[in-house]
């Protein structure tokens, strides 16, 4: 099948081979529970960035690993590459597009202290800001509730934001984070937003629950405006506000944020008056700080907000592109550790523990991002990976301490997941009870500090005969341990510090993909199965108007029962 095998693997750069055999001779013999005894070793493994703590000192690593690390990223030549991403080059070569999500949150004079290798092109910092400031007035306009109203003349306080994947997963991650940020809830008092991604109409169903169609404004979010389940959701959202207002009520109560004009405008939708616009140089699930989350955000939270997340974002940029020492870089640091567990010490999944029920959707971001990014079979220039374990891994997560009593049994004592804590120091709403030894955020905390330390140090059969424990359930109790981890430390989620970390997690992805030597701007893989869908909704189509027809002989022999018991009347 693979066009690339007959191609030879390029040669591996020399600090990998080094990393194999110090991960093989070293690390392998080396326990965390005697790693975390090394006082020095720990203050060396810690790094602040204004108030993010980062601690990696439960990696499985020496300070000989990090330095080899930081010689593969030179070797990979990754500041080069994370430059030419800022200055617009053309990396994502497949598609021969820039990538330059660090335009959309950049402030007009950004480039005055951006290194002159990385200095944004200008005219896309125009371009972002002339958006910008039509989001910005517009969202006034509706949120005024007098200079943008409904067909019927009342003010439009709900939306409902229609888009998939990158237009969808991003938006509704910030949505939930700021749900419960002082700030952002009381701007967002008495509007409602809400999603639709699937293609389900059960999720239609959802979504409208409770709106009316007077007083909903319906956004269509897709880069392409040719995506099968949001072309739908947008029609029926627009036979749902057309059937109750009539046609021209589309004018006041649908508005598009994609890339396609032709198409918008073939939706009826007036490009003019209500299409906000992005490039082909921002990726779909690098698109939050775009139009793609600022209109329904700014709809919902005000502008005010989204331009501290905004900025929250830019401040990671110019970190990650301005401290030069890998070894306080953040972004870095989680892409170097990133690849140590997945492609030295062979780790093929991540957990994202967010100790913060705000973050609920951090994960199901997280896994777009990183995962269509990253999950690839050649490297850039068609050759196969270097080894299996240089690509993407497999990213899950769920807030802690929620995750304690569903999968984390398996991380205990089951597989190894390197995992990804991070926790507040404050909480978004804080609460104690009396007669309660510690406030509720104390509570959820004392989880974030005692998991990595259960994963790492574990519980050897020697405490547990100490402590009585039967011999026949010493097995069953032990925890190996030397599971790593790292834990991010920061003050309180508010927008800026959410635009931080959404910029620290795209920015580990594209520093894994730098090193690996992957494209991590395409996405091919999803290609195939909605051709094969396609021919599947004709059949579906041909079937249903000349009913009683066997299914076409052009599928296989499993597709084609399937597809039968499907059509079957009596079932
Ligand atoms: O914004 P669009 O064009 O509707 O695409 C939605 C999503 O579909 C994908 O192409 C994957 O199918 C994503 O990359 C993208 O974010």
């Amino acid at each position: 099948m693979s066009s690339s095998a007959s191609l030879p693997r390029s040669h591996l750069p020399e600090s990998w081979t080094a990393l194999q055999r110090h991960a093989d001779e070293t690390i392998r013999r080396l326990h965390l529970s005697q790693l975390l005894q090394d006082a020095e070793r720990c203050a060396a493994f810690r790094v602040q960035y204004r108030d993010l703590l980062l601690d990696y000192s439960r990696q499985r690593a020496t300070p000989e690993t990090l330095t080899l690390l930081l010689q593969l990223a030179e070797e990979m030549r990754l500041e080069q590459k994370v430059h030419a991403m800022f200055r617009g080059e053309r990396i994502n070569v497949t598609e021969d597009r820039s990538v330059m999500h660090v335009a959309l949150r950049a402030p007009r004079d950004a480039n005055d202290h951006l290194p002159p290798t990385a200095h944004i092109p200008v005219e896309a910092l125009q371009e972002v800001h002339r958006v910008l400031d039509a989001i910005h007035h517009f969202s006034e306009q509706v949120r005024g509730g007098r200079d943008w109203l409904g067909a019927t003349g009342q003010p439009l306080t709900d939306v409902v934001s229609i888009g998939i994947g990158g237009s969808y997963l991003g938006p509704e991650f910030v949505y939930e984070a700021l749900r419960n940020d002082a700030q952002a809830a009381q701007a967002a008092r008495g509007r409602r937003l809400r999603f639709l991604a699937n293609v389900d109409p059960v999720d239609v169903t959802r979504a409208l629950d409770g709106l009316r169609p007077e007083t909903t404004l319906v956004v269509v979010v897709s880069k392409t405006f040719t995506t099968a389940e949001t072309m739908l959701n947008a029609r029926t959202l627009k036979q749902w506000i057309v059937g109750a207002l009539g046609e021209r009520a589309v004018a006041q109560h649908m508005v598009a944020v994609s890339t396609n004009t032709e198409a918008v405008a073939a939706f009826g939708i007036d490009p003019q008056r209500g299409m906000f616009g992005f490039w082909d140089w921002v990726g779909g699930r690098y698109s939050v700080c775009s139009a793609v989350g600022l209109v329904p955000l700014s709809l919902h939270y005000g502008f005010a907000v989204m331009q501290q997340f905004l900025a929250g974002a830019h401040a990671m940029d110019v970190h990650f592109v301005g401290e030069r020492d890998g070894r306080r870089n953040l972004p870095v640091l989680y892409g170097l550790w990133g690849v140590w567990n997945a492609t030295f010490l062979g780790y093929p999944t991540r957990a994202l523990l967010p100790y913060s029920q705000a973050l609920l959707k951090l994960a199901p971001h997280i896994q777009q991002v990183d995962m269509e990014s990253n999950g690839k079979r050649v490297r850039l220039d068609g050759r196969d990976l270097w080894t299996a374990d240089a690509t993407g891994v497999v990213n899950f997560g769920e807030p802690g301490t929620n995750g304690q009593h569903s999968f984390y049994q398996l991380m205990h004592q089951g597989r190894v997941v390197p995992a990804d804590f991070i926790g507040f120091r404050r909480s978004q709403t804080p609460r104690t009870v009396p007669g309660y030894p510690v406030s509720n955020h104390d509570e959820l905390m004392s989880n974030f500090f005692a998991q990595p330390d259960a994963l790492a140090v574990g519980k050897s059969a020697e405490q547990l005969r100490a402590e009585g424990v039967p011999e026949s359930l010493i097995p069953h109790k032990v925890f190996a341990g030397n599971r790593p981890s790292s834990s991010l430390l920061c003050t309180v989620l508010d927008a800026f510090t959410l635009g931080g970390l959404l910029a620290l997690f795209e920015h580990r992805t594209c520093v894994e993909g730098f090193i690996w030597g992957l494209n991590s701007f395409d996405q091919w893989g999803v290609e195939l199965g909605k051709v094969l869908a396609k021919r599947v909704r004709q059949e579906l189509q041909q079937r249903r108007d000349k009913s009683g027809d066997a299914v076409s002989a052009a599928f296989n022999a499993s597709t084609r029962a399937l597809l039968q018991s499907y059509l079957e009347k009596d079932v």
